[in-house]
């Protein structure tokens, strides 16, 4: 650690104690321990008998935000109701907890830590709270969360991704969703087609909502330190989302952002790729019947070589099955007729990319098993994140 990030903990350190003194929180004294890369220590002093040193791991992105004024800032923009319940997710020692239950009817804290959990409620008992709070003591990715109006949480960073799309196409309608999230994180999000930062993800979280810029927050503003800067976002669901089923929506994004730069043609004419659309299609239109997969897969490849084309390609004059040919054949005619063969995934915006899927589906091309049942694979979608 280099001196000026020392002297800024100790900063850090003189300040949190002022505030934790402030609340009337039992007095924790935090300070960074030098014996372990993952681990920062914060002691009890007046309760030295009752409870054991308390450590914050960088692993459970467990970086306190200190700053009052970040705080009070995040939930005014949260707009809470007085008869709202709000979802934090990793309430940590309650920080946020507390201004939360200061506006809101209730919150429900889902913490994976079973000691911050005793900090939390202690805390919050100590202010008078403990009516409005509930916590699960869990795995965010894996708990059932309960009815919510909204969520503001400062979310361990390693678990964004899965987080985003769990909250935004889990079962649970919400008005909004204020993260504070590692900045290069928020800008993936906040993303437009053309962007370098454009994505799956960005995709994926567009069709069904809106996401906010709402600040930047420094890194100095946590303790301990982490090694990145924060940026606050606001995810407000759409009311109106398109017509579209989602478990092939996402197949379908995901075959295009593999490889986010390379054209849709060079994407599509790939033979693993060709045979797997193939035969996912070829189960649709027969209702689930099995299809061999061996039994197209291409008896010899001329070597042509296509610019772009980074894949083993299925080509006419080589390919033993002429059904899959034939299919083949039928994707490029697609993609010619919508113009979309030499564009790129990483420059088309949702509307652009909902009607190449449609026009896909109609000529009979799909990325999902529609043998399946619609959209009930939310929970793997998460996890695929993760
Ligand atoms: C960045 S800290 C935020 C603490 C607090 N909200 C604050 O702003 O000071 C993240 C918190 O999430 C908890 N956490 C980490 N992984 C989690 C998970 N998978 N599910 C629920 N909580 C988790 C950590 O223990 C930690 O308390």
């Amino acid at each position: 650690m280099n001196t000026q990030l020392k002297k800024r903990n100790l900063i850090q350190f003189y300040l949190i104690q002022s505030i934790l003194r402030q609340n009337s929180l039992r007095q924790l004294r935090t300070k960074p321990t030098h014996h372990h890369n993952d681990k920062y220590r914060t002691r009890s002093t007046e309760e030295d008998n009752q409870q054991d040193d308390l450590f914050l791991y960088k692993s459970k992105g467990q970086h306190l935000l200190t700053n009052q004024r970040i705080l009070d800032s995040i939930v005014r923009k949260s707009s809470v109701n007085p008869t709202d319940t709000v979802l934090e997710i990793g309430p940590g020692t309650g920080n946020l907890t507390l201004k939360l239950l200061d506006v809101a009817s209730k919150v429900v804290a889902v913490e994976i830590d079973k000691r911050m959990v005793e900090v939390l409620n202690k805390r919050v008992k100590d202010h008078g709270f403990e009516d409005k709070l509930s916590v699960i003591r869990e795995d965010a990715l894996k708990a059932e969360f309960p009815k919510f109006d909204l969520v503001v949480a400062n979310i361990p960073y390693g678990i964004s991704s899965p987080l985003v799309v769990k909250l935004v196409y889990g079962a649970n309608p919400f008005r909004s969703a204020t993260l504070l999230l590692q900045k290069e994180f928020a800008r993936r999000l906040l993303a437009k087609p053309g962007d370098s930062e454009f994505n799956r993800l960005a995709v994926n979280v567009k069709l069904v909502a809106d996401v906010e810029f709402v600040m930047d927050v420094s890194k100095r503003d946590f303790f301990p330190v982490p090694k990145v800067d924060s940026s606050v976002v606001i995810i407000r669901p759409k009311d109106h989302i398109p017509d579209v089923n989602l478990d092939e929506w996402r197949a379908f994004t995901k075959n295009c952002f593999g490889k986010k730069n390379k054209t849709l043609g060079a994407t599509f004419k790939q033979k693993k790729k060709v045979i797997e659309l193939f035969r996912l299609s070829k189960m649709t239109s027969s209702n689930g019947e099995e299809i061999n997969r061996n039994q197209y897969v291409c008896a010899d490849d001329d070597g042509d070589n296509e610019e772009e084309s980074d894949g083993e390609e299925c080509h006419s004059s080589s390919c033993a099955d002429r059904e899959l040919l034939l299919f083949k054949e039928k994707i490029i005619e697609v993609l010619k007729a919508g113009s979309f063969e030499d564009k790129r995934p990483s420059k088309l915006c949702n509307e652009e990319l909902l009607c190449l899927l449609s026009m896909l589906n109609q000529s009979g091309i799909y990325f999902h098993e529609q043998t399946k049942p619609r959209n009930v694979d939310n929970v793997a979608f998460a996890a695929a994140y993760s």
